[in-house]
């Protein structure tokens, strides 16, 4: 962590830059696989007319949540992903060099703990990351958006029993953070084992409701949903969906614990 004394509330406004990253079919074959792809669904694993899921793009501007906690205004090691967001404006190539940029939006004083809010934006997407960082709120900041408390009527459900090496796997897709392979850190933030990356959840969970939506995951065009407990590796995902104001509004849960809330996707609308 470098030595600088900025605090967490003046990292709001902070420009991260940008980078150009390069990924190829197999980065987008191995996030496919580490979300729940079958190997019968050959867009999504097989070189031939590959698609990429767009909740990949996560994977691609991650590193700007990276750049903002190498800041030196907290310990990336004590901090928490609790929500997501993502916009799609354009389907993602198999492979290729994107040019993203990266910016602290918001850092909001939510008491217990601060929030902040990290955006990566290309030409196609634009994914909003937010972080809790626990014990560092109570500046008398402004507490930001609450939930936005969906409602919906399940319509669709399934079960998800993740395997006990997918964070594993999944941090291979380019989330190398110790808290989902390292004990000792897992250990330091209150777990039992290291546990799950959210945004593996989320994914599965993208993937998953475009069949409660009757659509082809990769025609997501919107993504949101908050994490609100954490998922262990060899958990089993209950997910929920059901319409909502034109999307798909869905939740997860293991076991009574609501682990994903406020859950929404939208799908790209195609005409046979
Ligand atoms: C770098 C790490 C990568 C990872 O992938 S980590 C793995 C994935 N993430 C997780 O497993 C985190 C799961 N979520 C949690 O464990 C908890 O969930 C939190 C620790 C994030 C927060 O829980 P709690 O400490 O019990 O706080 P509260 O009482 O739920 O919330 C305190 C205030 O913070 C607001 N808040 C919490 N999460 C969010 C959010 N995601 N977006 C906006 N606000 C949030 C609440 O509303 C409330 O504020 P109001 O008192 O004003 O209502």
């Amino acid at each position: 962590m470098s030595s600088t004394t900025i605090r967490v509330q003046d990292l709001a406004g902070t420009s991260l830059g940008e980078r150009e990253l390069s990924y190829t079919e197999r980065d987008a074959i191995l996030y496919a696989l580490a979300v729940g792809a079958r190997e019968d669904e050959l867009d999504l694993v097989y070189e031939r007319d590959l698609r990429v899921l767009p909740a990949f793009a996560l994977t691609l501007g991650l590193w700007t949540v990276e750049a903002t906690g190498a800041l030196g205004a907290y310990d990336p090691a004590r901090s928490l992903h609790a929500a997501q967001r993502l916009e799609v404006r354009g389907p993602l190539r198999p492979s290729g060099t994107v040019r993203v940029s990266g910016a602290v939006t918001a850092v909001w004083d939510k008491g217990k703990g601060a929030l902040v809010d990290v955006v990566a934006e290309c030409a196609d997407w634009t994914a909003t990351y937010s972080i809790f960082l626990p014990g560092l709120g109570g500046w008398g900041g402004r507490r930001g958006p609450g939930s936005r408390g969906r409602t919906f009527q399940p319509a669709w459900e399934a079960q998800y029993p993740t395997p006990v090496n997918l964070a594993a796997l999944y941090r291979l897709t380019g989330d190398r953070h110790p808290i989902h392979i390292d004990p000792e850190v897992s250990a330091a933030n209150g777990f039992p084992r290291p546990i799950l990356h959210g945004l593996c959840t989320l994914g599965i969970a993208a993937k998953s409701v475009a069949e409660a939506a009757q659509a082809h995951p990769c025609d997501l065009v919107e993504l949101e949903a908050r994490f609100t407990a954490p998922v262990l590796p060899g958990d089993t995902l209950d997910l929920s969906a059901g319409p909502a104001e034109h999307t798909t509004a869905f939740t997860a849960q293991v076991g009574d614990t609501t682990v994903l809330r406020d859950g929404v996707a939208r799908f790209k609308v195609v005409s046979s």
